[in-house]
Formats: structure tokens, sequence, C-alpha cells
């Protein structure tokens, strides 16, 4: 029997509760009902027991887990798992995740890049590091680890040396220069072949002016994580709703690259428009496995999605990782 013509598929999903809620709503498993059967893996019980599943998804905080998975792989080296663990743990340090990008070749007239960041191991190495390594204020500080923690989403934009001589972090962390781009941020979010671009609220611009006067810094967390309809502030609502997209062109070329280079299925990127260099681009963040359901039409995307893993499309990246 051909994969196309199997009526039911089982697909096992690794997920910690909270994503459970947001990702398996009823309305997904109304759309997925007729084809294909969704099952909880016990993280804590043996994964070759649970077997066999068509594909499994994941994203799970327990340690054991990757070890279950690795075990797995071996045992069963072409089971469908997506994604590949170490292909998501690049997505877990806020160096290595945007490493891809500066090999993505974008053709007429736009171009795609990061910001200038340098990462500090140690905190005691700070003054003077933003000059010495070519940075301009103002700056953000990220955590270097970016591992779903609450932590990881603690920010701090910095003004000034002052600022830096006052943060106090103890975890290794990068420094970001800040861009400006029209207080909108792009979301895409990639689900194998199917790529959706959303607008969302992000960190206003800071001008010459406000940069001689402002606090030495300002500390700051998941600020885009609020949908342009929940948005109390009717002039960040205006905002967001006048930001042009990028052509989708563009879009889709840039996150069809970055899934080959990043060799995922299940992602998101933060990409910004340098309000000083027209057609540039900067990617800013990268996730694994984000809110899909805060994305338009997600129940129809995931299916198609899955039903392309279980019919073995060969636009699927699920392996040689
Ligand atoms: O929970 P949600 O829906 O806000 O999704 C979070 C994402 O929001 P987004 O879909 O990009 O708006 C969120 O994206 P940001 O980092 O805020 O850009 C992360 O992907 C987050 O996962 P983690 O904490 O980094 O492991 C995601 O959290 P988890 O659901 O994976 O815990
Ligand atoms: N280099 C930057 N220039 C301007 N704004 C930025 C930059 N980096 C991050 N931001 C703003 O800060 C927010 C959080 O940063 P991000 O790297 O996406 O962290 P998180 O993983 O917590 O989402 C972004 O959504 C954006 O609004
Ligand atoms: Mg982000
Ligand atoms: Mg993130």
């Amino acid at each position: 029997m051909s994969e196309e013509s199997k009526t039911r598929y089982r697909i096992g999903y690794a997920l910690a509760p909270k994503k459970v809620k947001s990702f398996i709503q009823p309305s997904l498993l109304v759309t997925i009902i007729l084809r294909i059967d969704l099952f909880p893996i016990q993280t804590t019980k043996p994964l070759i027991d649970q077997l066999p599943f068509d594909c499994i998804i994941h994203k799970s905080p327990d340690p054991e887990w990757r070890n279950q998975l690795e075990q797995l792989l071996l045992q069963k080296p072409n089971i469908v798992v997506i994604d590949r663990p170490e292909a998501i743990e690049r997505l877990h340090n806020r160096v290595t995740m945007l490493q891809a990008v500066n090999q993505l070749e974008i053709a007429n007239g736009f171009s795609i890049g990061v910001p200038k960041q340098v990462s500090v191991e140690n905190p005691q190495s700070l003054i003077g590091c933003v000059a010495s390594s070519g940075l301009r204020f103002p700056v953000i500080a990220k955590p270097l680890l970016a591992n779903g923690t609450a932590c990881s989403h603690q920010m701090s934009l910095v003004f000034n040396e002052e600022g830096l001589r006052g943060l106090n972090w103890s975890q290794p962390f990068v420094l970001q220069e800040f861009v400006n781009h029209g207080g909108v941020i792009f979301k895409v979010y990639v689900a194998g072949q199917h790529i959706q671009c959303v607008k969302r609220k992000s960190l206003p611009d800071i001008s010459e002016v406000k940069l001689g006067v402002s606090e030495n810094s300002v500390s700051f967390s998941q600020i885009s994580n609020v949908t342009a309809q929940d948005q109390s502030d009717d002039g960040v609502e205006k905002l967001i709703e006048a930001a042009e997209l990028p052509p989708s062109s563009f879009v889709t070329e840039v996150a069809s690259q970055l899934r080959e280079a990043l060799k995922l299925n299940l992602f998101n990127f933060d990409m910004i428009r340098d309000s000083s260099v027209e057609g540039r681009h900067l990617v800013i963040d990268i996730n694994y496995f984000p809110g899909y359901a805060k994305m338009p039409c997600y129940e129809t995307i995931l299916t198609d999605f899955f039903l392309d893993i279980v019919h073995n499309k060969p636009s699927v990246i699920s392996k040689d990782c």
C-alpha cells in the first residue's frame, strides 16, 4: 500500500504541558481528525515501547528526552523525527542561531543579515567592549542561552557605558546593536514548505536626541508577544496596521534558504527592516516550535504539513542533519 493511500497516520508528540494546551487546540483536532491521530509521548517511559509512530514531533524541556530520542535514532535510523535534536540545539544559543543567516544569498535588490553583535563570557570584561568591538550604542544585552526559560527572554536595552556597568549579569550574554526599524517586527512562521509572515509590536525607534537624554538602561521581556488585535494602545495598533509587509517572494526565499541551512522544519524567525538602508532586513531571533496557534490558519497549515511528512514528501527535511 502506498503512503498516500493509507487512511490513518499516528503522530507522537513530546511537548511541555503549556505547549500541549496552546498547540493541540480543539480547532486543530477537528481539522486533523480525518487522517491523523495525535498521541502524547510519556517522556518518563521508554520511547521504544510507545512505537509505532509515522512521525514524532517534540519540544520537551525534560533533560532525559534528548537521550531517549538519540537512543531511538540509533536503533531505528529510519524513524521520522521532526526535528533532529542537534539541529534544534543550534537555536539554543544566540550566536549559533544566527550563523546560518550569513550564508543566505538573496537577489532582487533586497538583502538579509544580522545586527552586529559580540558575545560576552565574563561581565567583568564589559567596559570598553562596545567601542573595541565596533558596536555603537544603544545595544541590547540578551542572554546567550535561548532555552525557553523566562530568564532567557529577559533583556536590557543599554544606552551608554554607565548602563553597561549597571548590568550585573552573572550568566554569559550577547551585546547586539539596536537597529531602528519603525517599531514593528515581522514574524515569519515556517512549517516545512508552508510559510506565513505576520506583523508584531516591537521596541520603538531611538533618535540621537533621545539617546542623549535617556536613562542608562531599560529592562524588558517578550515585547512582541501580543497580537495586533490584543493591543490596548491605539497608537501601536495603527503603527502595526500601517507597516508594509516585505514582499512575499523575499520572505519565501529567506525562509526556504534558512530552512535548508538550519535543517529544520518547525521554527519561526523575527525579522526587522533596517530604517537606514533601503531593502536591508535583519534576522534578530530564531525560535524552535514557536506558538503556531497565533498564526492565521494554523490548523490547516499544520495539517497540510503533517500530511506532507507522513506522505514522505521530499520537501520535508527529516534526515542527514
Ligand atoms: O507560547 P507562545 O505562543 O508565546 O510561543 C512562544 C514564542 O512566541 P511567538 O510564537 O514567536 O510569538 C516565542 O518567540 P519569541 O522568542 O518571543 O520571539 C518563543 O518561541 C517561545 O519559546 P521559547 O520560550 O523560546 O522556548 C514560545 O513559547 P512556547 O510556547 O514554546 O513555550
Ligand atoms: N537588534 C535589535 N534591534 C532592534 N530591536 C530588537 C533587536 N533585537 C531584539 N529587538 C527587539 O527585542 C525583542 C526581543 O528580542 P529577541 O531577540 O526576539 O528575544 P526573544 O527570544 O525573547 O524573543 C524583539 O522582538 C524586538 O522587538
Ligand atoms: Mg523573538
Ligand atoms: Mg526567541
